[in-house]
């Protein structure tokens, strides 16, 4: 889809779908321990999948891309007695790691058989109860594995106590699991490598719950607002956030002077640009709390040729694509050299960007995304644009919103 060089327009206001990690973690808790009603779930792809396959009888159950609904439903179809699943996915998620969490299952009692890679998915999965309470787990590969475990975890009948070895990435998503547990009264208990989750013998206190906006999702506005120096008024969010994601309103304002200011009465925020900002020489920043804004970060430093050294992101690899490389080759084409490592991107030297842009977007939204803010500086065509559906399937509307094509 080509977009066409484009200007932001002032004042606008877009309403965006709810976290899908919040959304996810809740349906998953929801069919364990009583029915949550959920005001703003995600309408993303992959918690309507998610939500699809829990309402499913069949014994086969794709989950296509969906990285936290494959490693969510691991563990819960681990636990639901009686049932046997085959648990499978796209090409890319049939290479994307699970074997921590598998590992972790079985040594707890699980029985799950790999039913094509060591390691990877399709997973055969026969529910049983598991009767063992205490697992160890790497914690440097996908928080994921941590809250697949934690979810199911008030379900066992004596509990689980995790034992997390390694570094801990994406640790606000692991956070976001034990406060949204504690919202709901199940209750947990998290110091230095060791987590317990007290076993949940009631129904849920929470009936209604309102999932906030999605923080990821809002960051593409935060960078037209960076590049576009003009306001934007997103909904629903609170200043205060279960998302690690939120951060990118202190990251933008920081390194390109954009304020987050509050309205609680309309549970809204708007972007403001300050005037005359002098952006800074260079941006060195750790993302391995938040690795899913690496790619909009990234986007908004090249159309500003603001030098930057990003670290914390050896997770990329192993995301919808290899989001490093995928980077690499995107950033050239618009105009930033850069050096990659396993762990960090860094640019080496800004040049014009290419004549006709074509940015291509390796099933992963967020290239599609990021990508398309650069707009702002000039026409590029984004190619098979619809992968935003993932995450956020009314993005081209909203950015239409915003800009004036
Ligand atoms: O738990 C979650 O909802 C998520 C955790 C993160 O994954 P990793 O822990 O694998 O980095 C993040 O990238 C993903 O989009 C959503
Ligand atoms: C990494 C992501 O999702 P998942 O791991 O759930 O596929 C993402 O949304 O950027």
């Amino acid at each position: 889809m080509i977009i066409k060089k484009s200007e932001l327009i002032d004042g606008k206001n877009i309403k965006i779908t709810g976290s899908k990690s919040i959304s996810n973690r809740l349906l998953i808790l929801g069919k364990l321990f009583g029915n949550i009603d959920m005001l703003n779930l995600s309408n993303s792809q992959d918690t309507t999948l998610l939500k699809k396959a829990l309402e499913s009888d069949s014994e086969s159950i794709d989950i296509h891309h969906a990285g936290t609904a494959m490693r969510f439903l691991a563990s819960y179809y681990s636990i639901f007695e009686g049932r046997k699943t085959i648990l499978t996915g796209s090409d890319r998620m049939k290479n994307r790691p699970i074997k921590p969490l598998v590992d972790a299952l079985q040594s707890l009692g699980a029985d799950i058989t790999y039913l094509e890679k060591e390691g990877f998915p399709p997973l055969q999965i026969i529910g049983k109860k598991l009767e063992k309470n205490l697992v160890k787990i790497s914690a440097n590969v996908s928080s994921q594995f941590l809250t697949s475990l934690i979810l199911i975890g008030g379900k066992l009948e004596n509990g689980l106590t995790l034992e997390l070895e390694g570094e801990i990435t994406s640790r606000p998503y692991l956070e976001m699991t034990l406060k949204i547990l504690n919202e709901i009264g199940i209750r947990s208990h998290f110091a230095e490598n060791r987590i317990e989750i007290v076993s949940h013998k009631n129904h849920i206190r929470t009936e209604h719950y309102e999932v906030e906006s999605d923080w990821s999702s809002a960051s593409y506005f935060y960078s037209l607002c960076a590049i576009g120096r003009k306001s934007i008024t997103l909904k629903s969010y609170h200043t205060l956030s279960l998302q690690g994601d939120s951060v990118i309103k202190e990251i933008y304002l920081k390194y390109f002077g954009i304020n987050t200011v509050s309205d609680y009465a309309e549970n809204s925020i708007s972007l403001l640009p300050e005037p005359a900002f002098e952006y800074p020489e260079l941006i060195t920043l750790d993302m391995n709390d938040c690795p899913d804004i690496a790619q909009t970060l990234c986007v908004t430093a090249t159309a500003l040729k603001i030098p930057f050294v990003i670290t914390g992101l050896h997770t990329l690899k192993v995301k919808e694509t290899d989001r490093l490389v995928a980077l690499q080759n995107e950033l050239l084409k618009i105009g930033a050299k850069t050096h990659i490592t396993v762990d960090k991107i860094e640019s080496c030297e800004f040049i014009e960007p290419e004549e006709n842009i074509s940015i291509a977007t390796y099933n992963d939204h967020r290239m599609a995304m990021a990508f398309a803010p650069f707009a702002l500086v000039k026409e590029l065509n984004i190619e098979k644009e619809d992968v935003v559906e993932k995450s956020y399937p009314e993005f081209w509307e909203d950015f239409a919103e915003v800009t004036n094509q």
